[in-house]
């Protein structure tokens, strides 16, 4: 397998590039993994936030294949990053794509996966997501990237970093208008980030925070501005760091 680690003189974050796909999808199960067996032995439980995007449906797929000795799952507890407003049964639903590719199979108990039912509407929504991980902490959240560099339902020119909990976007750039969405400062509360960029979509925005943060600047991009409290990792495929 081939990856550069590239790590930058003003910023705690680290990215690795793979030559592959599939190894970084490899890479962040293992990760992941790794981060659930470290917080299980500690605490006792482990608290994932999940994201929507095709990358993240891969890793969803390889965890399905794992057994309760491999993973401990009865010890996990699921959230999202964020939704889009449609029924629980729109196959644009991120909740859908995690419980087709993994879920269904039953290895996390069905009380322990807490996603946000926007089927009920953003207001609603909204009011029963904030009460749900009210004094959760986050172990790690997964984040995917889009072309324009917004993460979870937060976009760029969306000023919203006073919001504690979670934002309800009313005026999304990207279908559906109303989305839900954990905060700037929910996700920043988390103790390890894993943000993974594929495509060669993604070389644009890629290039540009990855500039800035050479030059120790923070690009003005969502992405750039999501930092885990111990830790901060990028996976990129090769397309997405070199087109
Ligand atoms: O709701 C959205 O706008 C998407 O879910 C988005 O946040 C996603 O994470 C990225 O577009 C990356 O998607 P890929 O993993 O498919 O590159």
């Amino acid at each position: 397998m081939s990856v550069q680690t590239v790590t930058f003189s003003d910023s705690s974050e680290e990215w690795q590039i793979y030559s592959k796909t599939e190894a970084l999808v490899q890479a962040a199960v293992a990760y992941i993994l790794q981060a659930a067996s470290a917080t299980i032995e500690a605490r006792g439980a482990f608290n994932l936030v999940l994201a929507g995007g095709t990358t993240p449906i891969a890793i969803y797929k390889q965890l399905a294949q794992l057994s309760e000795a491999e993973a401990q799952f009865s010890k996990w507890c699921l959230f999202m990053g964020d939704e889009r407003v449609y029924p629980s049964d729109h196959p644009e639903r991120n909740s859908l794509a995690a419980e087709q590719a993994w879920l269904k199979n039953g290895s996390v108990p069905s009380e322990q996966i807490f996603f946000m039912p926007t089927e009920l509407g953003l207001e609603e929504s909204a009011i029963i997501y904030r009460d749900m991980i009210e004094g959760v902490h986050f172990d790690l959240v997964l984040l995917g990237m889009g072309e324009d560099g917004h993460t979870a339902s937060l976009f760029p020119g969306h000023n919203r970093k006073d919001v504690r909990g979670v934002i309800s976007e009313t005026q999304s750039p990207k279908a559906p208008n109303e989305r839900l969405s954990l905060s700037y400062q929910r996700i920043n509360s988390a103790a390890k980030i894993l943000k993974l960029i594929t495509g060669s979509a993604k070389f644009e925005v890629t290039q540009l925070w990855y500039q800035a943060l050479q030059t120790g600047k923070l690009a003005d991009l969502p992405i750039a501005k999501i930092s885990g409290r111990q830790q901060t990792l990028t996976l990129l495929d090769s397309k997405a760091f070199l087109g």
